[in-house]
């Protein structure tokens, strides 16, 4: 049984587990792809899995789905062991893969609808399906005239059509633009809005903290954390940072502030970093006032970034793609 045991962090206190995943190992020769891994998702849950390339994401997520064996440890899946192949589970669980393959000189609909019959599903299903992600003004263009954004979202429709419970998700927004990538996330949104279970496996940090309740990062085969966003950026105790236009106020007397722990001058601002940016805030707004000031806080990539080794040192924090900013 899997919910008797203490519940992971950041998770509901009580609530059904969609998938248990308890001590599981897998090595390839020498390499020790899945090395201990021990993680419960709850039904519902929008569940991140995070990572460098070659973590062990794919390989956990091929054992979950049952398409590989594990070399030790146990898995559950909707309360069902999906080794060996469990075909009783396939209708039950949705799987969107990099190479989800399509019928590509059939319209979108034709396409559905025969991945829908597959299932025993009729065209309704394919119809409601469409509607869900979006793609009705485009059921009758032909898949290989969809854009790169209507195919990704037609492959997240393939693994929906048959309504299952829990849906695997790998790296849906690799290559979309940015507003398809944003009208994705409302797709997804959507779906776990309709009360189903979403494992997702992405690059995206910024993604995986704007959708996932919980992520695990995985470092060589192992969790190296695993919480909501929220609190694994909180717990990072990242500085924020203060960004006053240059020539407001000097380098020495931004130093001299309460709470100011470290200053730098980096592309025409004042960079001041503090651990309570309201209190600097305040002494900047008394210096100079408000205006043109920008706050920085720390994100999901900060702390993915310390995590998986890659963080590149104080200055990491000013590259757009690792920072929120708002008007002070
Ligand atoms: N079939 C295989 N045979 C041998 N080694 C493998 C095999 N599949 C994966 N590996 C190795 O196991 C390790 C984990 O690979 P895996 O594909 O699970 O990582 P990943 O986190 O999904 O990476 P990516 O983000 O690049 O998709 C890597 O070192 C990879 O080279």
């Amino acid at each position: 049984m899997t919910t008797d045991r203490t519940p992971p962090p950041g998770a509901p206190l009580t609530g059904p587990v969609a998938v248990s995943v308890q001590e599981v190992r897998k090595r390839y020769g020498d390499r020790q792809a899945v090395d201990g891994i021990s993680l419960d998702v709850q039904r519902g849950e929008f569940f991140g899995l995070l990572g460098p390339n070659g973590a062990g994401k794919t390989t956990l997520i091929e054992i979950v789905e049952g398409l590989r064996q594990a070399d030790s440890g146990t898995v559950e899946v909707l309360g069902e062991r999906p080794w060996p192949r469990n075909t009783a589970l396939l209708p039950r669980i949705g799987v969107q893969t990099q190479a989800s393959a399509f019928f590509v000189r059939q319209t979108a609909r034709e396409h559905l609808a025969t991945v829908a019959g597959l299932y025993r599903k009729d065209a309704a299903a394919a119809d409601r399906t469409l509607e869900t992600v979006a793609l009705t003004e485009q059921r009758d263009v032909l898949v290989e005239n969809l854009s790169g954004g209507q195919r990704q979202r037609l492959a997240i429709a393939s693994a929906l059509v048959h309504d299952p419970e829990l849906i695997f998700l790998d790296e849906p927004t690799a290559a979309l633009d940015p507003q398809a990538r944003r009208d994705l996330w409302e797709v997804l949104r959507a779906l776990k809005g309709e009360g189903r279970t979403i494992v997702y496996t992405t690059h995206h940090l910024d993604e995986a903290e704007a959708l996932c309740d919980r992520v695990a990062i995985l470092v060589a085969g192992r969790i190296a954390a695993l919480d909501s966003p929220h609190r694994l950026v909180a717990a990072a105790g990242a500085p924020a940072r203060l960004l006053v236009p240059a020539g407001r106020i000097g380098v020495a007397q931004a130093a001299a502030l309460d709470g100011v722990d470290r200053v730098s001058e980096q592309g025409g601002s004042l960079v001041l970093e503090t651990a309570a940016p309201g209190r600097v805030l305040q002494a900047v707004d008394a210096l100079t006032g408000l205006d043109g000031v920008m706050t920085r806080t720390a994100t999901l990539e900060d702390v993915y970034l310390e995590l998986t080794g890659h963080h590149h040192g104080p200055d990491a924090g000013r590259t757009p793609a690792h920072t929120t900013e708002s008007p002070a």
